[in-house]
């Protein structure tokens, strides 16, 4: 993927902010906690002096009792605060997270084909759980923290100003030193970090199409070299992570060096301080008590920055993706229905002059100063209601990209497309889709049961509908006979069917689909006779009086067919029926003789 943008952290923050305001009342209750929590400890500090001043060195039992019974009162009083703290404080980080993931999920299913071509899917998936989790963390205690570090570490230096104005400037000499390593190495590790999850979603990558081919991978014995090249990938990453992890570790240790040394100036100062009399023991005391509570505030904010700084790496990625827009756009308002008319109502698609080539093949060809290869070439056709229009041609003629083009997965380059007389750029996406039922040369088959594969094309059918669609597919025999029926699993990519089964589920969902137009890509590869003849009365019963073009790899589909078109390089070479074709064109005699499959 090519990472182009860059964000500020006022961007990324503004970003997760919005994620949050939605839930202003969970904010409110987390934030009120976490002022009461941090105000309990402070105020321990106090008691402390209290109790050292007025009970240890007067020695007044009284005073002693009752100052412990304060100070328990406030420790209970952080303790209770606390659950609150840490109970809202973590359940924001996961409600954010389960926001963010829902919108990135349903913003990547809107995007184009185009997008997908140039990402690879495990990087997307690399990005949805890792990054996510990271922000899952940084929201739920990583905020969390900071915050409270940053209250304690004000209160803190607020209740030395307090308690010895003097001792104070010392700590205040420390501040800018430890504001400088936390802006110099934080950087560093956020850089370290977005690099580090860049390689981890390239492992991803990796996982995601080895396994996805582990068939290929196994039959070539590829393992061993797959193995080698995902050892190196891993590689790459912890030298990534080695970096950031050195950058983090030399924030928090300056940071703490910084820090503590303070404190142990400002105790020795102090000390000497009492030996004069110039303040109490309990003062000191205090004062300690509340450097010490600062300089952990200081520790945590740097250790967390290290992590906020992760998580805005995290965070950058995902906006990116939340920022790709579709190519398309949906822009068009009409919405067909049965009663759409046409000046000719009886042809319900036409082609004309359209020319048309491929997005990622037009940058190719761009950075070799070529011009971009023609996938569709002026082409210009009707089909007329009812009709089979069987497309012919060689592989890599166009023919599933006018598929495409029909469904309008890419914009054309010029000429128009009208489906029921209206041009497809003014019909709504949806609406487009809604015309055509797809069954493609390779079945698709979800990891889902067999009723939900079949009305993934239409979740209103009923189960009545689903089997009356396996019955026309010829699927519902076989579908009857598998453990759970209807309700039987189907395994990931169908690996649980045999070939001709998987088409069949495929017709039984475009049935169900009820569109008005049919788009076939005959299937190429050979299955048994019995399933074969399965599979041709199952398409016979989905082609009834339906419109139907079908990419054709039979003999017996062609010769059946009211039309065929002849591509060649993206053109229309030739239309017209089986017998008058083969008689007069010698490209289609050719063809039908070395090409289609004979039955
Ligand atoms: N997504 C894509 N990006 C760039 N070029 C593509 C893309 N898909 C297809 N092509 C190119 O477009 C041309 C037409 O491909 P298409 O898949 O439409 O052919 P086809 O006639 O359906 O072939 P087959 O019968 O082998 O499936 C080919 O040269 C192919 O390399």
């Amino acid at each position: 993927m090519v990472i182009k943008q860059s964000y500020t952290s006022r961007q990324i923050l503004s970003w997760l902010f919005s994620h949050l305001a939605p839930y202003k009342k969970q904010v409110f209750i987390a934030l009120t906690a976490l002022l009461l929590s941090s105000l309990a400890w402070l105020l321990l500090g106090q008691g402390i002096k209290h109790v050292i001043d007025q009970g240890f060195v007067a020695e007044n039992t009284d005073t002693l009792q009752q100052a412990l019974i304060v100070v328990l009162g406030v420790v209970l009083l952080g303790s209770v605060a606390t659950y609150f703290r840490f109970y809202w404080m973590v359940w924001l980080g996961e409600r954010v997270c389960a926001d963010i993931r829902s919108d990135l999920f349903s913003h990547l299913v809107k995007l184009t084909p185009s997008f997908f071509e140039n990402t690879r899917t495990g990087e997307i998936i690399s990005r949805f759980t890792s990054d996510t989790t990271l922000l899952q963390s940084i929201v739920g205690t990583g905020i969390s923290m900071a915050l409270r570090s940053l209250v304690m570490f004000v209160g803190a230096l607020v209740l030395m100003l307090f308690t010895s104005p003097k001792l104070t400037l010392f700590v205040f000499i420390a501040v800018p030193l430890i504001l400088l390593p936390i802006k110099v190495f934080g950087n560093r590790v956020r850089n370290h970090s977005k690099l580090s999850q860049d390689k981890v979603a390239k492992v991803g990558g990796m996982i995601d199409e080895s396994l996805h081919e582990i068939h290929t991978v196994q039959a070539y014995n590829h393992q061993h070299i797959s193995s080698q090249l995902f050892s190196s990938k891993v590689e790459d990453v912890m030298q990534q992570a080695k970096k950031r992890i050195h950058f983090r570790a030399l924030l928090i240790s300056v940071v703490m060096l910084i820090s503590l040394s303070a404190i142990f100036a400002v105790a020795f100062v102090g000390a000497k301080m009492v030996l004069n009399d110039t303040i109490s023991a309990g003062e000191l005391t205090a004062f300690v008590f509340y450097a010490v509570l600062a300089g952990g505030a200081i520790a945590t904010i740097s250790e967390v920055i290290g992590e906020l700084q992760k998580a805005a790496g995290a965070s950058e990625r995902i906006l990116q993706l939340m920022e790709q827009q579709p190519d398309i756009k949906d822009d068009g308002s009409v919405v067909l229905n049965a009663t759409a008319q046409t000046n000719d109502p009886s042809i319900i698609l036409s082609l004309d002059s359209v020319t048309f080539s491929y997005p990622t093949a037009h940058e190719e060809d761009h950075k070799h100063a070529k011009q971009a290869t023609k996938v569709i070439d002026n082409v210009s056709l009707q089909v007329k209601q009812g009709q089979t229009v069987a497309i012919v041609g060689h592989s890599g003629a166009g023919k599933s990209t006018l598929f495409q083009l029909l469904q309008r997965f890419y914009d054309i380059n010029s000429g128009n497309i009208a489906i029921f007389g209206t041009a497809i750029k003014e019909i709504k996406i949806d609406s487009v889709r809604e015309q055509f039922a797809l069954v493609p040369q390779d079945a698709v088959i979800f990891a889902d049961t067999v009723i939900e594969n079949i009305r993934f094309s239409n979740p209103r059918a009923s189960l009545e509908d689903v089997q009356r669609a396996a019955k026309l597919a010829f699927a519902d025999e076989f579908i009857q006979q598998l453990p759970s029926g209807y309700d039987s699993e189907l395994g990931e990519r169908g690996v649980k069917l045999s070939g001709g089964q998987k088409q069949r589920i495929a017709i039984a969902r475009a049935i169900a689909a009820e569109r008005p137009i049919l788009l076939l890509d005959e299937a190429t590869s050979a299955l048994d006779a019995k399933s074969e003849r399965y599979v041709k009365k199952a398409l016979e019963s989905l082609m009834q009086s339906k419109t139907t073009l079908i990419i054709a790899h039979r003999l017996s589909t062609v010769v059946n067919a009211d039309l065929i078109i002849v591509l060649e390089q993206g053109q229309v070479i030739a239309t017209g029926r089986h017998k008058e074709l083969y008689d007069n064109n010698e490209v289609y005699k050719s063809f039908v003789d070395l090409q289609l499959v004979n039955e």
